[in-house]
């Protein structure tokens, strides 16, 4: 079954979350049921990017001839990738490779596919965003995934969106969290006000999580790549 693919990219390292660091190939398909104010990757659904449906085998070709042999560790992000059926295939063909996978989505779509994936990253997105979380849906999402290793990692611009994470932290307590800088301008070039700016979000959501005791086991963490490489596409 063919995936609708936005682009493939890397080695780089995953700059988020629970597997921050890890070398990866990235794999970014198209499309999004949601449609985030400060989406960084609104390329893949609001009309500006061209996507281009391909086989999981063919994919798999081109994470080798674009990786080679550097890596062993594959992300899926988008676009929201479960939207798509057909990526059950690309996992287990990783997995034949005796590459790892890991899977970010925002938790509002279950596929099947996802109990075989390594490490899944669901990003519930808070008010700032302009989506409205529909929490039947998401708990059935984390009810189902309850043996996987999983994580929830929440985008934070403000007050408002770090009482809504800590909502979603009490809701889930036993499943990692994380806090991440939220980037409030994904197209400037300018990356020495673009670093400056995030690093002082970065200490805003440090000081503030400090002050909760419902954060006492939370992470709070940047976006390592927009740290090193600005708004950079592909990587
Ligand atoms: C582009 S999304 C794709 C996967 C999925 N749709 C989701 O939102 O989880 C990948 C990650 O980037 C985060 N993200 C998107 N825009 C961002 C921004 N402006 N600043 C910080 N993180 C952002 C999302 O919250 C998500 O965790
Ligand atoms: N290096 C790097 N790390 C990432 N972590 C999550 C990303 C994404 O866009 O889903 C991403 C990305 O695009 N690049
Ligand atoms: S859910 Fe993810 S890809 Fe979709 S609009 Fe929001 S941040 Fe962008
Ligand atoms: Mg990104």
């Amino acid at each position: 079954m063919k995936i609708p693919v936005m682009e493939v990219f890397g080695p780089t390292i995953q700059g988020e979350g629970m597997v921050m660091g890890q070398k990866t190939m990235f794999v970014r398909t198209a499309g999004c049921d949601y449609s985030c104010a400060w989406c960084d990757s609104s390329f893949t659904w609001d009309g500006t990017g061209k996507s281009v449906s391909k086989q999981p085998q063919d994919i798999i070709e081109e994470l080798r001839q674009i990786g080679g042999e550097s890596f062993s560790h594959v992300t899926i992000s988008g676009g929201n990738p479960a939207l798509h059926k057909g990526i059950g295939e690309l996992v287990d063909l990783c997995h034949e490779n005796g590459w790892k996978v890991a899977v970010e989505t925002q938790g509002s779509m279950w596929q099947e596919w996802l109990r075989n994936i390594d490490d899944i990253t669901i990003s519930p997105k808070p008010p700032s965003s302009g989506m409205i979380t529909d929490f039947s849906k998401l708990d059935f999402f984390m009810e189902n995934l309850s043996s996987a290793n999983a994580s929830l990692k929440v985008v934070i611009f403000d007050e408002e969106d770090f009482k809504y994470a800590e909502d979603v932290h009490l809701r889930y307590p036993a499943v990692p969290f994380f806090l991440q800088t939220g980037n409030s301008d994904t197209v400037t070039t300018d990356d020495a006000r673009l670093v400056k700016d995030l690093l002082e979000r970065y200490e805003w959501l440090i000081d503030i999580s400090i002050n909760s005791s419902i954060m006492n086991d939370a992470k709070v963490l940047p976006q390592l790549h927009t740290l090193v490489w600005g708004n950079k596409r592909g990587v």
